[in-house]
């Protein structure tokens, strides 16, 4: 069994010794341009086209959860990966931990009203504030898939009400489900806390605009942890400017690195991270990925497939 290993910045040599260990019957090299040697399997993230095309592939494993970039690079080379190599995605693999860290704390940071603390501790005033109620603090999972769910299973011990938003009903103990575009604006209505983990698909690009967040509680905020093309970041620092918007915090932008003369960047009421919220965790990686290998090696089924059709 030959796999072929391309990752613009993660360690070729750390990942192909765990790979190793892993898949010890297995040959796995890094690939490099010119490159046209067998292989069975590829692990790949950005991928040049040159390193798929015309290859006689088993499968194709993305190395994060997002396929979005890949499938927009497949649309414009399809010669790349022909519909019938299945291209796989890491579910979790350690990130749904990290998303879940993320937003417990950002969740409890506005909740117990931290970020006005720290504007009044600019003042030198000393004033105690009053409390919020967790009846009012609702907050809403846009994208109940593998991280969305996880996140609304940690902050459901914290009390919250909770409810999420997917494509179809789903079934998250003490979560309300919506589903369904007809179901959105009932999902919307008196969400406080919007937290973004749909992913980006021609259905969701621009999803989080004027029209959606006039429809949130006032005083709401946004956490967005799936893809900065999801919000129209207009339309956020308008909500921002007219009060309906209270924080938001962001990890993805449309353009990263943020160019530095985005107006996010000064913006007192918005927080910001380098799309770092989840990173993809080698040893969960890998473990995911052998897994999977060894269970088509056996003609056996595999979760995490990627739909082409439904983006993702
Ligand atoms: N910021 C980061 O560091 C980071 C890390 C990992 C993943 N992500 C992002 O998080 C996203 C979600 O990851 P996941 O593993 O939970 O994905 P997933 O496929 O398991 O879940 C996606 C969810 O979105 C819902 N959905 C998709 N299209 C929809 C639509 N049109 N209407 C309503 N609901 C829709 C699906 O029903 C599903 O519940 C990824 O696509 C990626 O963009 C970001
Ligand atoms: O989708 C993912 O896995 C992360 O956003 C890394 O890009």
């Amino acid at each position: 069994m030959d796999i072929i290993f391309y990752h613009p910045s993660f360690n070729n040599n750390d990942w192909i010794r765990a790979l190793r260990q892993a898949l010890p019957q297995a040959n796995i090299r890094a690939w490099t341009p010119g490159d046209n040697a067998h292989a069975d399997y590829a692990l790949v993230w950005h991928p040049p086209v040159e390193m798929l095309k015309g290859r006689q592939l088993k499968a194709v494993f993305a190395l994060g959860a997002g396929v979005d970039s890949i499938l927009s690079q497949l649309h414009a080379h399809p010669e790349m990966l022909p519909e019938s190599i299945p291209l796989f995605r890491l579910e979790d693999t350690g990130m749904g931990l990290q998303m879940q860290e993320y937003a417990v704390s950002q969740v409890l940071h506005w909740f117990r009203r931290f970020d006005d603390y720290q504007a009044l501790k600019q003042q030198a005033k000393w004033q105690p504030l009053e409390e919020y109620e967790r009846e009012d603090f609702t907050i809403g999972v846009l994208g109940a898939g593998v991280l969305g769910t996880k996140v609304a299973e940690s902050l459901r011990q914290w009390g919250f009400p909770l409810r999420s938003w997917s494509r179809s009903r789903k079934n998250i103990p003490g979560v309300t489900s919506f589903a369904g575009g007809e179901e959105l604006p009932a999902f919307l209505h008196g969400t406080r806390v919007l937290i973004n983990l749909l992913p980006n698909t021609p259905e969701t690009t621009g999803i989080i605009n004027r029209a959606l967040l006039n429809q949130l509680a006032d005083n709401s905020y946004v956490i967005n942890l799936a893809r900065g093309v999801h919000v129209v970041e207009g339309d956020l620092l308008a909500a921002l400017e007219s009060g309906k918007l209270k924080g938001a915090m962001l990890d993805v932008f449309s353009r990263e690195p943020l160019p530095s003369d985005n107006p996010l960047w000064a913006h007192p009421r918005v927080a910001m991270t380098p799309h770092m919220a989840a990173t993809t965790r080698r040893s969960e990686a890998v473990a995911f990925i052998a897994q999977a290998i060894q269970r088509i090696e056996r003609g056996e089924a595999v979760s995490g497939r990627v739909d082409r059709a439904r983006g993702y």
